[in-house]
């Protein structure tokens, strides 16, 4: 049932974009804790072939939600961009999907390290994103605040695992 669900969502995401240009020049970036957002990356990687990378930090998230979540508030309010240990070079792509979980309905900051220290101007972005249910927040306009040069099509938002709850689609942290 959630495996179809998620064909359908990623059916709906490419249905919307103009796929003919999507390929061996297309990159798909994600960051995922506990493997939803990384299932629906691989799906869209399925379909549109290109390359597929996960975002992994110089220093992990603790495993325990609570401990991340506070974490998380105090890099925002304080504007830190925690240190990407995955280093990628996005000359070759001209079309970058980028797939990022809902942490304090926002961006979470290794997404905003990894705009920061990328130049994805004049490239095509498609941001997807999963949830515990609230949605995405302001996580597509941080995207496209922060993409002012380049082309943001209209990303999608799925609901994924509940971490707050135990409740794991995905694995459990
Ligand atoms: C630090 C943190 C903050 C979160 N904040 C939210 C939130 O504000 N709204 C929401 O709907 N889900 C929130 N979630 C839940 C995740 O967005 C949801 O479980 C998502 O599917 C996880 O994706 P992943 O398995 O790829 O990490 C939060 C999860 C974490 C770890």
């Amino acid at each position: 049932m959630r495996i179809t669900l998620l064909f359908l969502f990623i059916s709906k995401l490419l249905v919307c974009q103009d796929t003919s240009h999507f390929g061996e020049r297309s990159l798909v970036v994600y960051l995922s804790g506990t493997k939803n957002t990384q299932v629906v990356a691989e799906m869209i990687h399925d379909k549109v072939g290109g390359d597929l990378v996960a975002l992994e930090l110089e220093i992990p998230y603790p495993e325990d939600y609570d401990v991340i979540v506070k974490q998380v508030s105090y890099e925002n309010a304080n504007g830190i961009l925690p240190t990407l240990k995955t280093r990628v070079s996005l000359d070759e792509y001209e079309t970058v999907f980028i797939g990022f979980p809902t942490w304090g309905m926002q961006l979470p900051p290794p997404i905003k390290s990894f705009l920061n220290q990328h130049d994805l101007s004049g490239k095509t972005v498609i941001p997807f994103n999963t949830n515990a249910g609230y949605g995405v927040g302001s996580g597509f306009t941080q995207i496209n605040a922060l993409c002012r040069d380049s082309k943001v099509l209209k990303g999608i938002s799925i609901k994924g695992g509940i971490e707050r709850d135990g409740v794991f689609h995905g694995y459990k942290r």
